[in-house]
């Protein structure tokens, strides 16, 4: 994943409509690497699909066309409960799992409605099921290899007419399409099934509002192509991303809970285990609760789209009986991150900068413990090494960003 921790929000152009292989172009052509994608995948169904790209052409545009080969012949039915557990089991970064499961479980949700079937009984059949998860879990991978923080979307072209498949001859928008775009602006946009319940079930779940694109420094662009190439109208998805570089304030919220009757050894593991789920900040403050009971409050600090994880995490590893949550401004400085040597090794320097001026310069404390561990040196003397070599490599308070 990109390594700074900077604000970046993509928006996906879908005014020709969006399938999940044309969402996954669209996202490899904006740089993601196809090798995190395919480890992505690979941990999910493990050599079941080969994922390639190639450049074609959509109406004269050049694009990214996403193939997704399926390696194994007789795949089987899968429930989505069974999707869920794979999912659960991979060993994926937690913002991956978590937004590929939220994908399926939307599209599970809208299939049961059409079908009048439990979700939990919903089935993804034979290659459609490995397709849709190389594209959902390929999806999600590559917004993470991005390092996207946030999502919104053009209203969605659906398409029109009848299109032929296992429910035989079915009208556009399909059922399921049409269960999912609930809520969002749509148009049919020209004949043919331009959207798909996969490319509608990731749009929907992961686009938090439908909008123009918004104001923002343009930093990467990406063009998915789709199947069929129609000479009135490019068949793409476009996905633009944007990296706010004045750092203005932006959204967050602050989940909370007063917590009396927690076994204080789990602490630590709870709030490792926020910043591992995807919480910006995690801490404890002590307090003196109703019936004079010492205790803690816990605070959370999260982008929105994390909220939903964090809560549950919450409730299932404290006592808590409720979260409370305020959204919050949050203004953070430019950050990136410098090496620096010092005698025996390397330590990443954290430098924050505001209007173009450096005003933090600080060593990772987990380098430097690190390398005084393997050196077998105090941390106070590599902490004041690395913070000298900064210096004289010139980053220093005051100095230029
Ligand atoms: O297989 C099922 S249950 C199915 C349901 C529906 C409904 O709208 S209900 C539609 N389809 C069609 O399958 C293909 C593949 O869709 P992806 O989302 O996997 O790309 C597409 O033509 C759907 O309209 C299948
Ligand atoms: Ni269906």
């Amino acid at each position: 994943m990109n390594g700074s921790d900077t604000a970046r929000h993509a928006w996906i152009d879908a005014s020709a409509g969006v399938a999940g292989d044309m969402l996954l172009g669209a996202l490899l052509d904006a740089g993601a690497a196809l090798a995190s994608v395919r480890a992505a995948v690979d941990a999910v169904v493990p050599g079941a699909v080969l994922i390639t790209t190639t450049e074609v052409t959509r109406a004269g545009l050049r694009a990214r066309k996403a193939h997704v080969q399926v390696q194994v012949t007789d795949p089987p039915h899968r429930t989505w409960a069974s999707i869920r557990t794979m999912l659960g089991a991979a060993g994926l970064p937690p913002p991956v799992r978590d937004r590929a499961t939220a994908v399926f479980a939307r599209l599970a949700e809208a299939e049961a409605r059409v079908h009048g079937v439990p979700a939990e009984r919903v089935h993804f059949h034979e290659a459609g099921a490995l397709d849709a998860i190389a594209d959902v879990v390929g999806v999600c991978a590559a917004l993470h290899d991005l390092g996207v923080t946030s999502i919104s979307a053009s209203p969605v072209a659906v398409g029109s007419g009848h299109v032929r498949g296992a429910h035989g001859l079915l009208p556009v928008p399909v059922p399921a399409v049409t269960e999912l775009a609930l809520g969002w602006r749509v148009l049919a946009g020209g004949p043919g099934e331009l959207a798909t319940p996969t490319g509608m079930a990731l749009l929907r779940t992961l686009a938090t509002s439908c909008e123009d694109l918004p104001a923002t420094t343009l930093t990467a662009a990406g063009v998915g192509a789709g199947g069929r190439d129609r000479p009135d109208r490019a068949n793409v998805v476009r996905v633009l991303i944007g990296t706010d570089e004045t750092a203005a304030p932006h959204d967050a919220l602050l989940l909370e809970a007063n917590v009396d009757d927690l076994d204080p050894r789990l602490w630590p593991g709870v709030l490792a285990g926020l910043l591992d789920n995807g919480a910006d900040d995690a801490w404890l403050v002590p307090i003196l609760m109703k019936k004079g009971r010492p205790a803690h409050t816990l605070g959370v600090l999260c982008a929105p789209d994390r909220a939903p994880a964090l809560r549950t995490f919450i409730f299932e590893h404290t006592s808590t009986l409720g979260v409370r949550e305020s959204p919050r401004r949050k203004t953070p400085l430019d950050r990136c991150f410098v090496p620096v040597a010092v005698a025996g090794g390397q330590v990443s320097v954290k430098v924050g900068s505001h209007a173009g001026t450096i005003v933090q310069v600080m060593p990772e404390f987990e380098d430097v413990a690190a390398l005084a561990r393997r050196l077998g040196r105090p941390e106070r003397l590599l902490l004041l090494e690395a913070q000298a070599a900064a210096a004289a490599a010139g980053l220093l308070p005051g100095a230029p960003a």
